[in-house]
This record gives C-alpha cells, structure tokens and sequence, in this order.
C-alpha cells in the first residue's frame, strides 16, 4: 500500500528512469497537454461519482484524479515537499484566523 508520497516517488522514478509498458511513462511521452487532458477528466469523474450514493466509486475517482495530480506535479518539476511546506502554511493561517474569530466572538 502507498502512500501519496511514496506514489509521487514512484512517478519521478519513471520519469527519471522511463520503463517500457508503464503508463506513467506513456503520459510523460505525451507530454503536458495530454496529462491536462487527463486531470480535467478525472476531475470531472470525481464530481459525477460523488453524485452517486455509492462511495466506492468517489473513492476510485479520487485516487485516479491523485495519481493524475502526481504526474503533472512532477511534469511541472513540482516537488512533492513544497505541496507539504504549502499546507503546513495553512495549517498556521487556519489556527490564527480561528483565533481572530474566537476573539470576536467574546
Ligand atoms: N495509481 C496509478 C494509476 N491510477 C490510474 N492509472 C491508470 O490511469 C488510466 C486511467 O484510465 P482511463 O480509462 O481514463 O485511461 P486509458 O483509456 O487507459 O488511457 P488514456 O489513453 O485515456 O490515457 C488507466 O490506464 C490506469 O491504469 C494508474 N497507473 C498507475 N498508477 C500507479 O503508478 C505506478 C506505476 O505504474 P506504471 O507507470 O504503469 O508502471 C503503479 O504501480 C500505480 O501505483
């Protein structure tokens, strides 16, 4: 089992070290535009399963459109570190605005 990083770290393996088959590799040979295409699509996939009263399908459309977000991530040369580094930000920003409204609420 993975965890995202480890499958952000699987996805610059094989851009790194392309592997004949892989279908990582097929979208990095495609390049951006059809890794785009791919995201827009999963995205959307994402929206009309959670529609469904079904969850398991929610579940399976958010781990493609993941691995989706992985590969464009690396395409990009965005480094999985700084989507860490962007949410401990907020993780700041959201304990402070909290307080602001506790005060506000006194
Ligand atoms: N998590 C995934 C993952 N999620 C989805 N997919 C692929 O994404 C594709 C999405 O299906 P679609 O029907 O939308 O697309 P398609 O018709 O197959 O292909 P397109 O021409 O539309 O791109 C499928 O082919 C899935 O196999 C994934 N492929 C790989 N991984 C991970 O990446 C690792 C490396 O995979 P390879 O690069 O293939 O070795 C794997 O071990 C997995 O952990």
């Amino acid at each position: 089992m993975q965890n995202l990083e480890e499958l952000y770290q699987l996805v610059l393996k094989r851009k790194e070290n392309p592997k004949e088959g892989s279908y990582t590799d097929y979208l990095f040979t495609k390049g951006l535009d059809k890794i785009l295409k791919k995201v827009g699509e999963e995205s959307t996939e994402v929206i009309v399963a959670s529609k469904n009263p079904d969850k398991s399908e929610l579940v399976y459309e958010t781990a493609d459109l993941l691995y989706h977000l992985m590969v464009l991530l690396v395409e990009q040369g965005v480094g999985f570190d700084e989507i860490k580094v962007e949410l401990a930000k907020r993780e700041g920003l959201m304990s402070k605005t909290k307080d602001r409204r506790k005060i506000q609420d006194l």
